[in-house]
């Protein structure tokens, strides 16, 4: 069936979940464009991430897996979408949460408070790796020396690494992120702004890095950033999420 074609059927006059055809639906799919009940979307968002795992082998039985843990939308859906996963399919997988403290006074500091308590929920082990500990530096610090312009630059280089290091004292085999479909279509539409060839060709991977120190996947690379919004709305009140992430400009792919 065409995704914009999708319609619930009516019943008694009204509209019943075209899934399941038994419940109300209560929202319009943005990737399908299907009304569907929330029992039915947490079924179809959730089969869909597994099928993608599964479907590009990204993971093996006994090995550790960090989550790059911002305390952000995504990498928060990821870390609860994950676990989740990994014990229904009994993937086999001892996960941890790590996250890049960069020393941003009133933005990471309130995001860090969710991924503490996203430890608890989730039952995840916590690394936290700080730019202070490991450069000398905190951004407040650097943006004090440098001023606003291009500080965006030294904050990715420096996240990419310390996520590399913090992955190295938890021993784990991967690193995923939280990147999504419309992060990457983002990274695609730079990337041919910028004429940037080399980059354009290896952003779409789902798995990067596996000539570097450590490997890096992308479970969200096909779902839509709307729906993991809507995700979380709907699975109320296990989700918090501090404000200001929803602004964060700087993408580390
Ligand atoms: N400080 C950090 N610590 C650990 N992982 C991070 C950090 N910042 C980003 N990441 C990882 O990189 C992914 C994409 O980065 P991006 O800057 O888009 O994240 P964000 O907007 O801060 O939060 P999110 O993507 O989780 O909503 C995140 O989903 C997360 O997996």
């Amino acid at each position: 069936m065409e995704a914009g074609e999708a319609k619930s059927k009516k019943a008694g006059g009204s509209r019943l979940c075209c899934i399941c055809n038994q419940r109300r639906p209560v929202l319009k799919r943005p990737k399908t464009l299907q009304q569907i009940c929330r029992e039915c979307f947490y079924e179809v968002f959730e089969e869909e991430i597994h099928q993608v795992i599964v479907g590009n082998r990204l993971f093996k039985s006994g090995e550790r897996v960090a989550i790059g843990a911002s305390g952000g939308k995504d990498s928060t859906v990821l870390a609860y979408v994950l676990s989740e996963l990994n014990r229904r399919h009994n993937y086999g997988l001892d996960l941890f949460l790590l996250s890049v403290d960069e020393g941003i006074t009133g933005y990471r500091d309130d995001s860090l408070e969710t991924v503490k308590r996203n430890e608890v929920q989730y039952g995840l082990p916590l690394q936290i790796v700080s730019y202070k500990d490991l450069y000398g530096w905190t951004m407040d610090e650097i943006v004090k020396m440098i001023g606003l312009k291009n500080n965006c630059t030294f904050c990715g280089v420096f996240r990419r690494q310390a996520l590399d290091r913090g992955a190295a004292l938890l021993k784990v085999d991967k690193l995923v992120t939280g990147h999504n479909a419309d992060d990457i279509a983002e990274t695609v539409l730079l990337n041919i702004l910028r004429g940037d060839i080399a980059r354009l060709s290896r952003c779409t991977s789902i798995t990067t890095g596996e000539d570097g120190p450590i490997p890096r996947c992308k479970p969200f690379k096909y779902t839509y950033e709307k729906e993991i919004v809507i995700y979380p709305l709907l699975l109320n009140p296990l989700f918090h999420f501090p404000k200001q992430l929803f602004n964060c400009q700087q993408k580390i792919s």
